[in-house]
């Protein structure tokens, strides 16, 4: 199979020259791992070649036969004003380059500037074409907010607007070379998302996922970058990066909040750079990988607090998704309810067992720190140890005063504090009020006493006592 060009649109090259275009493709391509490269010696057949739509970048030579690069320039900036034009001249004038830009031109180097300079000038030129062509694209979806292919996120059990939301922006920045950064509370589906951005990638490579939280700088030089042989005392085989494991497909680096600060700079080099070293190697390797990182921490806050390189942090952010916490949307839980039961069930050999009456409506009372992955939990937990038809309550009650009881936050979902009294003219009195709200309890409970008590935010012997009061003799 032969391998993907790079970048996704092509670079013209426009010289009179034929060697010098000769020798910029090689630097091109042995510098910035640039293949996607097209040459043009006639200066008249450039404006039919960018016709064709497939150019995105053009490198063009300042004095040239017939048509001049100036005069290309303009043409380009009537014609064709989303390609972008850098300008590669003989002329060490200062005029002449802001003549250029004047005209349009994303840059202008000189021929006899060093390699690094022009490749870097080329690099940013680049990266500014990818992310339009990555806003184009967003901007082309906010009309129809619909989800094209629903299928990459058939793992993801939701029906909830803010998810429905996410699904969408990451299918808009799913075949963007950019970095993902995912952030969202531990347990939301983060690994979830970067698995359906994966497959919407359209990448032949595979998802190589590498929790870097506690990885010392060393480790995380090796784990990614890999090494040579004899690169340190006891490394007596090459070992492969999990960089080059991914090589046109997405590395998944979870955890990055926990990342060292010389770990970041490691990590940032290589998004700039697009290369890297293996631990005792001289030669440097180029990045083939999309990198997609996720994290629980809030970066900004983090950045602030000098914990987190703001470089860096603005690298990743360039395209940002955020997944809500399970609390924020209670409407997914019966369906993850219903969804964690079957595959309980299914992988414990049992019959998937009927959810007692009001179980969900118990679980939207709590505020789940632990997100889907704590439900989940649950729901394994209560249907390994049920034996009838019928699931019990008590190992869900259990585990959610457990959590309270360990101070994980998981106190009753504070209700909406709306004043439910504020159209009254003539208010209840403070018994009948009671009466009132303890009769709403039990029915939205079902009648079971002890999911009514939460919805109260009362023990279960004092509604009981209250119950018992209201009974007449
Ligand atoms: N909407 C969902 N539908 C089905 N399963 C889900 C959903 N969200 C999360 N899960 C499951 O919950 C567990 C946690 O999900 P995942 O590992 O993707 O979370 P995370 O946000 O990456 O967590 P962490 O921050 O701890 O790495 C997994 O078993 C996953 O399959």
């Amino acid at each position: 199979m032969s391998e993907p060009l790079y970048p996704d649109f092509g670079i013209l090259l426009v010289d009179d020259e034929p060697d010098w275009l000769g020798s910029l493709s090689l630097t091109l391509e042995s510098c910035a791992g640039i293949t996607n490269i097209a040459t043009c010696n006639d200066s008249r057949q450039v404006m039919a070649i960018l016709d064709q739509g497939q150019i995105g970048l053009v490198l063009l030579d300042l004095t040239m036969p017939h048509l001049s690069g100036e005069e290309l320039l303009e043409q380009i900036a009537e014609r064709h004003p989303e390609i972008a034009s850098i300008v590669i001249s003989g002329l060490n004038q200062v005029e002449t380059a802001v003549n250029c830009m004047r005209r349009g031109a994303f840059d202008y180097f000189v021929k006899t500037d060093d390699d690094d300079r022009m490749v870097n000038g080329v690099l940013r030129a680049v990266r500014m074409q990818e992310l339009q062509r990555d806003h184009r694209e967003m901007a082309s979806r906010f009309g129809s907010p619909e989800v094209r292919h629903p299928e990459a996120f058939s793992a993801i059990v939701t029906n909830d607007r803010a998810m429905q939301a996410v699904f969408t922006y990451a299918e808009a920045v799913a075949r963007s070379p950019q970095p993902l950064l995912i952030t969202g509370e531990s347990g939301v589906g983060k690994e979830l998302v970067a698995r359906a951005v994966h497959a919407l990638s359209g990448c032949r490579g595979k998802l190589v996922t590498v929790n870097v939280a506690g990885l010392d700088d060393t480790v995380f030089a090796d784990t990614l970058f890999g090494h040579v042989r004899g690169a340190f005392t006891g490394a007596e085989q090459v070992r492969r990066g999990m960089v080059e494991e991914a090589a046109d497909g997405t590395l998944f680096l979870d955890e990055i909040g926990d990342l060292s600060i010389p770990s970041q700079v490691k990590l940032l080099r290589l998004l700039q750079e697009g290369e890297y070293f293996p631990l005792g190697c001289d030669l440097p390797k180029r990045l083939k990988a999309r990198i997609i990182v996720a994290t629980h921490q809030d970066l900004a806050v983090k950045e602030t607090a000098g914990a987190f390189r703001r470089d860096l942090y603005y690298r990743l952010r360039t395209h940002h998704l955020h997944v809500p916490p399970l609390r924020e949307r209670r409407g997914d839980i019966p369906l993850l309810l219903d969804h964690f039961l079957e595959e309980a069930a299914r992988a414990l050999g049992k019959k998937k067992p009927t959810p007692p009456k009001g179980l969900a409506q118990f679980l939207a009372t709590y505020t789940f720190p632990g997100n889907v992955r704590e439900l989940k939990a649950m729901i394994y937990d209560a249907v390994s140890v049920h034996r009838d038809r019928m699931l019990s309550m008590e190992s869900f009650i259990k585990a959610v005063e457990r959590s309270q009881k360990q101070g994980g936050g998981g106190a009753v979902a504070p209700a909406a504090r709306q004043n439910p009294f504020a159209g009254f003219d003539e208010l209840p009195t403070f018994s009948d009020a009671a009466a009132f709200l303890v009769m709403e309890a039990l029915d939205r409970a079902n009648g079971n006493q002890t999911l009514a008590a939460r919805l109260l935010g009362i023990s279960q012997p004092a509604l009981s006592k209250r119950l018992k009061m209201r009974q007449p003799g």
